[in-house]
């Protein structure tokens, strides 16, 4: 959109004693974009007291598209949306604009001094695809963002990709950074994480929030293990163990863990479209988690750079149960693993080694 090179100066309103926090999201034009960027601008992902400019990148022929959701931010008239004033100098004249958001199809600008990424951007699923399907497309794009983000990123800037293969985009794109730290460079697994939060309580007829606990090990596709081993449910007279409360091992051990697997393609055979609004708010809470902190005594499902934890493949984008406090994720240790579910992590993290050389292939 603009190819002009400027510098950005944050406006301040003395009403707002926090900085701004620019937040980047690429895909912005599509429709995980759409119900994103509101919840961000309404400070579901940063508080409500957290200012935001928001940085919005797609490609050009979704250009026009961008510029409408431009347009309604501007419509939406949202208080914690910051704007920001960009100094054009050319010789001896200088031009003060001031942009309610930076919407462009440049990466440069972009990416330039943005604290958190939230990388949506690339080619969605179709009915009948599975995320493999989609690998070429995406980790082409994430290995040439993955420049931009390093070299004019904030530093220590979080960044956490949605935009399928979610795992192996995440490591193209923490391979391609290498300045970037490792721990700053997570994928999406809340979604899952949510979706099953929502099935055991569907089952036992509780509020969700009142279900804690579960975990996703693994890939963000249909191998991924969805595990209520350690899961509780708060009842009256305390916390008590989902598999206790549910009585029903067996639909635990299938129905449920299919569910929660399949569930994507579920919402794409019923929409004809992928899962978007609560794709949008699981990046919302993943993101307001790891900044703001888990609550005391419960965890949540990040995909991270793989230490080997749980005898999970190293060197991979796992996801893991983690608690997350100063800024920081941390992986649970400690948690018993039975035999049923050894057999799964090992079944997820075998298909993101085998990605892992897959997107290498692309690539080269
Ligand atoms: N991790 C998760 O839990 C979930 C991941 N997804 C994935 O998120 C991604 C986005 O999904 P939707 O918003 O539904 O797709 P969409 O097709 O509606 O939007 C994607 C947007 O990305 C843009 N784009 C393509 N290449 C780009 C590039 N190089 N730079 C910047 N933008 C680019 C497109 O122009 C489009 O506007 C897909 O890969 C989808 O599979 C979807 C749901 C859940
Ligand atoms: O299945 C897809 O392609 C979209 C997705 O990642 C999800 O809904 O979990």
């Amino acid at each position: 959109m603009t190819s002009v090179r400027h510098r950005f100066v944050v406006l301040r309103s003395p009403s707002m004693a926090k900085e701004p926090v620019r937040v980047l999201v690429t895909g912005a034009a599509g429709q995980i974009g759409y119900a994103l960027v509101p919840m961000i601008a309404r400070g579901v992902m940063l508080g409500a007291d957290q200012p935001v400019i928001l940085h919005m990148l797609d490609i050009p022929p979704a250009e026009e598209a961008l510029n409408g959701v431009k347009m309604e931010l501007v419509d939406a008239a949202f208080p914690l949306l910051k704007g920001c004033i960009f100094i054009i100098m050319w010789f001896k004249f200088q031009m003060v604009l001031l942009r309610c958001v930076v919407a462009t199809t440049d990466v440069v600008e972009a990416c330039t001094g943005v604290n958190i990424a939230v990388m949506v951007g690339g080619f969605p699923r179709k009915e009948g695809m599975e995320r493999k399907d989609v690998m070429s497309k995406n980790v082409s794009i994430y290995k040439s963002q993955a420049s931009a983000l390093e070299q004019h990123a904030a530093p220590n800037c979080k960044v956490v990709v949605v935009a399928n293969p979610a795992n192996t985009n995440a490591l193209i794109l923490k391979e391609f950074a290498p300045s970037i730290p490792a721990k700053n460079i997570t994928c999406l697994t809340r979604l899952d994480h949510n979706r099953a939060l929502g099935q055991i309580s569907e089952k036992l007829n509780v509020q969700v929030s009142d279900v804690k606990n579960v975990i996703i090990w693994g890939n963000h596709s249909s191998t991924q293990y969805p595990d209520v081993n350690h899961a509780t449910v708060k009842t009256p007279s305390g916390e008590k163990p989902v598999r206790e409360l549910v009585k029903d091992d067996a639909w635990l051990n299938g129905e449920f863990i299919t569910t929660v697997q399949q569930r994507g393609a579920a919402i794409i055979k019923a929409r004809k479209l992928s899962s978007a609004l609560s794709a949008a708010s699981a990046a919302c809470d993943h993101i307001r988690d790891w900044v703001l902190g888990t609550p005391e005594g419960t965890w949540v499902s990040m995909g991270v750079y793989s230490d080997g934890s749980y005898n999970a493949p190293a060197g991979v984008i796992y996801s893991f149960p983690v608690t997350c406090g100063n800024g920081e994720w941390t992986i649970v240790q400690g948690l018993a693993i039975d035999e049923f579910s050894r057999k799964k992590l090992d079944l997820t993290g075998a298909e993101l080694t085998e990605e892992k050389e897959l997107a290498y292939s692309c690539l080269s």
